[in-house]
């Protein structure tokens, strides 16, 4: 079973289209690149899986739970990072910890000692009683993504999440999810930058709310460059 299923979903606002008829799965363990330029839809797509908006036409499915009529085991799976930051900069790391914690059901101890295992693991478990805005760019989106494990899910969605990071940071982030990705964790990756895509991943290319091409990486960019592909498919938008 999938760990994401779209079905033929389309989406707008007002009488501007921006999704059709979208197909995508993520399957289990694997590390799944949602890859368009900006404005291809990527960010609606997430709203849409994550329960933000209902979708106009088509089906989403978490491990086999709709979105629309099972949302609570479908969420229940879920973790996610949204593209913009929504950590309450005025809260402590570990008040931010237990809000989240206490949304999804956990006791203040289990949140406690899941919150020092993920901000451990990020190398942020020293900073649990600063507040977030004492916190450089680098370490609040460390602290979203351990955040967005608190609950041990099994799918994570990460909207670009490295977006005005330095090259460090980028590389703490994604390795640190790979590394998840490689013990079990499903991932849904959306970005539009090409260097945060290996050729072992499995590729979704979105371009003006369709899909463009799906496959593995290393199949879309067999006899040319990534960039070279990724600017054919997309008309020479970055
Ligand atoms: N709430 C909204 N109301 C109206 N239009 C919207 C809304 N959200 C997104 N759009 C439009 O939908 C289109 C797709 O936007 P979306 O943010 O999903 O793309 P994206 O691929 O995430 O882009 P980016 O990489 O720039 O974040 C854009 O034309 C955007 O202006």
């Amino acid at each position: 079973m999938s760990a994401l299923a779209v079905d033929n979903v389309s989406h707008g606002f007002g009488a501007q289209q921006v999704l059709s008829r979208v197909n995508l799965s993520v399957e289990p363990g694997s590390f799944t690149v949602l890859l368009g330029p900006n404005g291809a839809g990527k960010t609606t797509l997430i709203s849409l899986v994550t329960g933000l908006y209902n979708a106009r036409h088509g089906d989403i499915r978490i491990f086999g739970h709709s979105i629309r009529r099972d949302p609570l085991p479908a969420l229940a799976s879920l973790g996610v990072v949204f593209q913009m930051p929504t950590l309450d900069l005025d809260m402590s790391v570990e008040q931010n910890m237990t809000y989240h914690g206490s949304l999804h059901g956990l006791s203040p101890r289990e949140t406690r000692e899941r919150a020092g295992v993920e901000l451990g693991r990020l190398g942020v478990g020293d900073r649990r009683s600063d507040k977030v805005r004492a916190l450089s760019g680098g370490l609040r989106r460390r602290v979203e993504i351990a955040r967005a494990l608190l609950h041990q899910p099994k799918f994570l969605i990460v909207d670009e999440a490295t977006a005005g990071l330095d090259v460090a940071g980028r590389q703490l982030l994604l390795d640190h999810v790979r590394s998840l990705c490689r013990a079990g964790l499903s991932v849904l990756w959306a970005t539009h930058m090409l260097d945060e895509i290996d050729a072992s991943d499995q590729l979704v290319v979105l371009h003006q709310g369709k899909v463009r091409w799906t496959g593995q990486a290393r199949a879309i960019a067999s006899d040319r460059t990534l960039e070279a592909a990724f600017l054919d498919l997309t008309g020479g938008a970055s």
